[in-house]
């Protein structure tokens, strides 16, 4: 009889990979985000990526950054771990405790979307804007309101 396989991914690695191959459906040339909900029990609640509203032609829209806001993709993109909250058609009593595998440092709005939603844990890959002012703000949020938050790193496969 054979053994069962034993080097199996773990569930951090697994459900970030989720993450990151929600990332790649986002049209972003410059940054590319992808979020991953899940719960305790290890059950996936919802994915998303950053892009534009459903509703909205993406192909009418700046993916360019401007000083002038209506010029500024920022001011048209939902963001991953938005997305991923709204995408979820469950009860949002579901998501208390969860966690989100996100594959860059939630922002500050993003934070207090997730804090309102009760997730109990971040865990993301990238924090290429650690130390500015958004994200000190994220950090001084998640921190505040108890949520736990780690980094973690994919090994090449
Ligand atoms: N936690 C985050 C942070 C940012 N995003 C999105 C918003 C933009 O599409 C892009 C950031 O663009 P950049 O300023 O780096 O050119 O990433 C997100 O979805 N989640
Ligand atoms: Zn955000």
């Amino acid at each position: 009889m054979s053994k069962k396989r034993s080097d199996v991914i773990s569930w951090d690695e697994f459900f970030m990979r989720v993450a990151l191959a929600a990332s790649m459906r986002s049209k972003d040339p410059n940054t590319q985000v992808g979020a991953c909900i899940a719960d305790t029990n290890h059950r996936i609640l919802s994915v998303g990526y950053n892009g534009t509203p459903s509703a909205l032609n993406d192909d009418d829209f700046p993916w360019g950054v401007s000083d002038d806001p209506l010029a500024d993709k920022h001011s048209y993109v939902v963001h991953a771990e938005a997305n991923a909250v709204l995408n979820y058609r469950g009860s949002l009593k579901d998501m208390s405790g969860a966690t989100v595998y996100v594959t860059l440092f939630p922002c500050n709005e993003c934070a207090k979307i997730l804090a309102q939603v009760g997730i109990g844990e971040v865990v993301y890959l990238s924090d290429k804007y650690d130390g500015t002012e958004g994200n000190l703000i994220s950090k001084r949020i998640l921190t505040s309101c108890g949520i736990r938050f780690r980094g973690m790193e994919l090994a090449e496969r």
